[in-house]
């Protein structure tokens, strides 16, 4: 109360303040000496401030709640605002980068935050002004290869449990074909086929085929021609190029199809070119020779009408049973739907195999929906409706073939009977076992969905068995579509400007000594521009004319072609310049390189050039040349594949060129000239 009083009378006022003003001398004062004190001690430098001082106290002051998480020096932080402007900072983050010093020296801590609460700081003002120090980054983990997912893990993603379980074979399997083993006799190969085999010089086989001909054969249930009841499991098989698909599907077809009394279409291969339905047809025809098998291919090279007199015996109207003059069709898909739309009597109701070879490549196409087409015709299509008495009818589909007596499941399409379904008949299903083969399956589940498979069994050629973990390797790969390569192939890359390509390619040719090799661009054009340069270049280099050189394009008729496939399989030619028309497929023995003159646009195309070489175990270098500008995203698609340690960098110095580039800029004035007229 009298303090009250006091505080309202003037005089005192005057009193009081001059009192105040004493005291308060003596307190800056004291203030002022504990400053100079304190100085040196807190400012090691003389470009530091006071307020800095204050800084870098608080650093540590505020790092109790983060100590934990940051494992690096306070000098971090430093670092971090002396790097930016002073506006855009943000104290908390960088307390947070600036741990320990609290630890060490805990008093400090205390008295900064004393004085921060004294002076009032702002924490952005204090950060901005801490002092530089070398950086330390935090230390992270170390990266650690993940473990690939379990099989279980995988099944709970949704994935196809046929492919979960795959069958892995390892690449260098190998089984005698003539052996008194019991094991080998499960083989399921009769004698005569056997004999055949040795009489074409094929002793033993293959890892792919060592998997797929028992499965097909050695159930003896399975050997039969029409399986209603108990239908077989269709088969998907990835096995790297060159690694003896073909026979693996020939074999087992030729062996089954040989017990037919009768010819109708039993087994139907599609594949994606004309050249590899001639290449698979000779193997057909090679193996079943002395069987009676009847062989037909379809692809559009001769004319419908007479295509359609080598397929159908008899055009007669709603022929019963379709008809046939072949027991094998190869086939191009396009064509195989020109007959089943337009070729009277052409009926798939009798067939036991449908192979579909380059699975991937034809499961891409989607002409005329083909494959849903071809699977329709495959299973009777029937129509029920209700009388009108009540009682259900069969109606057939009009444009379906006739059904005859042979095929069971078709039977109850015979017009003029009527069927009636009860609950004690047994579900019958179409015999056709489907074969899917590929370098590079699929495991697209839309495309897998269309091929409606049956209990599907798959066999993956890759890793060893018996080792869980090249297993799961094997599957995985399989489910990330990667690829797997021979093990006979070496591969290479030149990576160079655009413009040294064809010197590259002569250096290759000329010094490197390729020879017996296919050589890739990216079209037809640029195919017969590098014949015609290097033929150019040829005449500078008298010495080396004897090297012969041809395009092989889509431009070409199919005669041309041949005449041309002859010749390199004969090696007449020597070196072949395509485009990826035979990429796929295509089986020429004695290709010892392949140079992929304009990168491949994706790890497919790459696969099946290089897949060209080094096939049925023989050696084999692929080469790619790889202009600088793509040079980033070729080697990223090949460590996308898992693949990129194996192909090896080639440097060429200009040193090696040197001897070329006088005939390479003679020849490349000529083809100018060549082209401007
Ligand atoms: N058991 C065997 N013994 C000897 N040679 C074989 C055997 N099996 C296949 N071959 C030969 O191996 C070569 C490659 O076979 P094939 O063309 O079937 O391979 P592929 O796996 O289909 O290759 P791609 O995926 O490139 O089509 C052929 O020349 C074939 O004659």
């Amino acid at each position: 109360m009298a303090l009250a009083s006091v505080v309202g009378s003037g005089a005192l006022q005057e009193a009081i303040a001059k009192t105040k003003t004493k005291a308060k001398k003596r307190y800056l004062k004291a203030k002022k000496d504990r400053r100079k004190k304190r100085k040196p001690a807190a400012v090691p430098s003389g470009s530091r401030t006071e307020d800095a001082t204050h800084d870098q106290d608080s650093e540590g002051e505020d790092e109790d709640d983060s100590a934990a998480e940051v494992t690096s020096s306070p000098a971090g932080s430093v670092h971090a605002v002396d790097a930016e402007p002073e506006s855009t900072h943000r104290p908390k983050k960088r307390r947070k980068l600036s741990p320990p010093a609290e630890d060490e020296n805990p008093e400090v801590k205390s008295t900064a935050s004393a004085e921060d609460d004294q002076i009032g700081l702002s924490p952005t003002t204090n950060v901005a002004r801490l002092p530089s120090a070398p950086v330390t980054l935090p230390s992270f983990p170390l990266p650690s290869h993940p473990d690939a997912p379990s099989k279980a893990t995988l099944a709970l993603q949704g994935l196809d449990k046929a492919i979960i379980e795959a069958e892995l074979i390892e690449p260098r399997r190998r089984m005698p074909i003539q052996s008194t083993d019991a094991g080998e006799a499960a083989l399921g190969l009769s004698e005569q086929t056997k004999k055949r085999l040795q009489e074409l010089g094929i002793t033993e086989l293959f890892a792919v085929q060592t998997a797929v001909v028992p499965f097909l054969l050695s159930n003896t249930k399975h050997r039969r021609l029409y399986l209603p009841y108990n239908p077989s499991q269709d088969v998907c098989v990835s096995a790297p190029t060159g690694s003896g698909k073909t026979l693996a599907y020939v074999l087992p077809i030729v062996e089954l199809l040989s017990s037919r009394a009768v010819t109708r279409l039993r087994a139907l291969v599609v594949l994606p070119t004309r050249d590899l339905v001639t290449q698979v047809r000779e193997t057909f025809e090679a193996v079943s020779k002395g069987r009676g098998l009847k062989i037909g291919t379809a692809t559009g090279q001769h004319s419908f009408a007479h295509e359609q007199a080598q397929l159908i015996a008899d055009r007669s109207p709603q022929l019963q049973g379709g008809s046939s003059r072949v027991d094998i069709l190869i086939c191009t898909p396009g064509r195989l739907i020109d007959h089943l739309t337009g070729t009277p009597n052409f009926s798939l109701q009798h067939l036991r195999f449908l192979v579909i070879d380059e699975a991937d490549r034809l499961l891409a196409q989607s002409f005329q929906d083909w494959l849903a087409q071809v699977l329709s015709a495959t299973r009777p299509q029937v129509i029920f409706s209700c009388g009108s008495d009540g009682a259900s009818s069969t109606l057939v589909h009009e444009d379906a073939p006739a059904p005859d007596g042979l095929a069971p499941t078709f039977l109850r399409l015979l017009r003029g009977i009527s069927h009636d379904r009860t609950d004690l008949d047994e579900t019958q299903e179409t015999s056709c076992q489907k074969l899917l083969f590929s370098a590079t399956l699929t495991r697209d589940p839309s495309k897998i969905a269309a091929l409606n498979l049956r209990d599907p069994r798959y066999f993956v050629v890759q890793g060893s068995p018996g080792d869980a973990a090249a297993e799961e390797d094997g599957v995985l790969d399989l489910v990330l579509e990667k690829y797997s390569m021979p093990d006979t192939l070496s591969e290479h890359m030149i990576v160079c400007e655009s413009a040294q390509k064809p010197l590259m390619l002569f250096h290759l040719v000329h010094t490197l000594g390729v020879k017996n090799a296919l050589v890739f661009t990216k079209s037809a054009e640029s195919t017969v521009r590098l014949v015609k340069l290097f033929e150019f270049f040829k005449e500078f280099r008298p010495t080396e004319a004897k090297i012969v050189l041809r395009a092989y394009s889509s431009d070409l008729a199919p005669s041309a072609r041949k005449d041309i496939l002859d010749k390199f399989k004969n090696q007449e030619i020597h070196i072949l310049v395509c485009s990826d028309l035979i990429s796929r497929g295509i089986d020429i023995s004695h290709v010892s390189h392949v140079v992929s003159y304009d990168a491949p646009v994706d790890m497919r195309k790459y696969v099946h050039r290089v897949g060209r070489t080094a096939r049925a175990g023989r050696d084999g270098d692929a080469w790619t040349l790889v202009e600088e500008q793509e040079a980033r995203y070729f080697k990223s698609m090949l460590k996308e594949a898992n693949h990129l340690n194996a192909v090896k960098r080639l440097r060429v110095s200009e040193l090696d060129l040197a001897p070329l580039i006088s005939s390479y800029e003679s020849a490349l004035t000529k083809l100018k000239e060549a082209y401007s007229r």
